[in-house]
């Protein structure tokens, strides 16, 4: 059994030794821990994870199975996967693999048999941070090499469609502009009958009017958002002339295109259990959430936005809306997949901004 050690080596020189998991060979990337128990598929298939490594707080995972239906994208992009148990026979009327064979699948290099709380208290502490996973069993060089290796800054760009495609309806036509979308995005549009018609992250203003929207979403995604500055220009150009809702990358670039500016967490939220309190409906919503960075609040003080919701946790930010115009924007996920479905209506807040907003383009 020996040669099915494996190493998780952070940067700070910890190290933790498991067994192999997943695909062969080692992996590098940003290390980030996430506490949800369910929805394990949905977030390994979540392009928000470019090239981060997904430590699983909750001890048992996979239980539920993977199958060909509940991925979030056609092509999981997260550098590696850590768990304390990998439930090797799942027990899922719909499971057709188990999470060894399904990251086998897609290339994505795991560790198993770690304590993952001990991970999550330290990243916690000292903040998200580089990490290895791999069979060399000389930690010093990993370490070295973890020293010298540069997180890539390119993510949006490689997640994104590279060209136009529509998913079909009769409502609501919205142009969805893809900074890695998840695909309960497009599920949630669709449900509601919208026309979605899905556009490259660097589509201009000009190529989104064409199309005559009703109403411009903007998704989720990976990566740093100041990395994205030709779509807060597109944003900029497109406030006032047609309704916008924005998730999470989406969120922080509404914001970044208002004048405010974005912050590096912590350690970030990433879980099934987020509490964020809604301002105006003095409610808490328990929602889904991925993200590691936010809008620094004193930025949003002389722009025209205002902040409607917050987490409970820590009091940053979760939702903007512009004083205005129809424009809104949450740091967290309405569309779960994985996690809760509370915050659901604000899809319908969209829908009612585009019956009576969408379509001024037209004017
Ligand atoms: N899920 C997302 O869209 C994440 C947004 C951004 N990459 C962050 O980490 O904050």
């Amino acid at each position: 059994m020996l040669n099915d050690i494996r190493y998780l080596v952070l940067e700070d020189g910890t190290v933790y030794e498991g067994y192999k998991l997943g695909a062969e060979g080692e992996s590098s990337g940003e290390i980030v821990f996430n506490t949800s128990m369910t929805g394990i598929q949905e977030i390994i298939t979540d392009n928000s994870y470019t090239d981060q490594i997904i430590t699983f707080s909750y001890p048992l995972v996979g239980s539920a199975g993977f199958n060909t239906e509940d991925s979030e994208s056609l092509l999981p992009t997260a550098k590696g996967v850590v768990v304390r148990e990998a439930v090797e026979h799942p027990s899922n009327f719909r499971s057709q693999e188990n999470l060894d064979a399904f990251l086998k699948k897609y290339g994505i290099v795991g560790i198993s048999g770690v304590d993952t709380r001990s991970i999550t208290r330290r990243i916690r502490s000292t903040g998200v941070m580089k990490a290895m996973i791999t069979d060399s069993a000389d930690h010093e060089d990993t370490v070295r090499s973890l020293e010298s290796f540069e997180l890539p800054r390119d993510q949006v760009e490689r997640v994104s469609t590279r060209t136009p495609y529509i998913s079909t309806g009769r409502g609501h036509r919205v142009a969805l502009i893809d900074f890695g979308k998840k695909e309960n995005i497009v599920r949630s549009l669709n449900q509601r009958g919208c026309d979605v018609t899905v556009m490259p992250h660097d589509s201009t203003s000009e190529e989104i009017m064409q199309l005559k929207p009703d109403g411009v979403m903007l998704s989720n995604g990976p990566g740093n958002p100041e990395d994205v500055g030709a779509a807060v220009e597109t944003i900029k150009s497109l406030i006032g002339r047609v309704p916008l809702f924005g998730i999470c990358l989406g969120h922080q670039l509404i914001a970044l295109a208002g004048g405010a500016s974005s912050y590096k967490m912590k350690f970030g939220h990433r879980g099934g259990n987020q509490p964020v309190k809604n301002l105006a409906a003095n409610k808490i919503e328990i929602t889904s959430q991925n993200h590691g960075y936010a809008i620094v609040e004193d930025s949003l003080k002389d722009t025209d936005f205002e902040v409607t919701h917050i987490a409970i946790n820590d009091g940053s930010i979760e939702g903007i809306r512009h004083k205005t115009e129809p424009v809104f924007s949450v740091q967290y996920h309405p569309e779960a997949a994985a996690g809760p479905h509370d915050s659901s209506y604000l899809f319908d807040e969209f829908m009612d901004l585009m019956t009576t907003e969408g379509g001024r383009q037209n004017v």
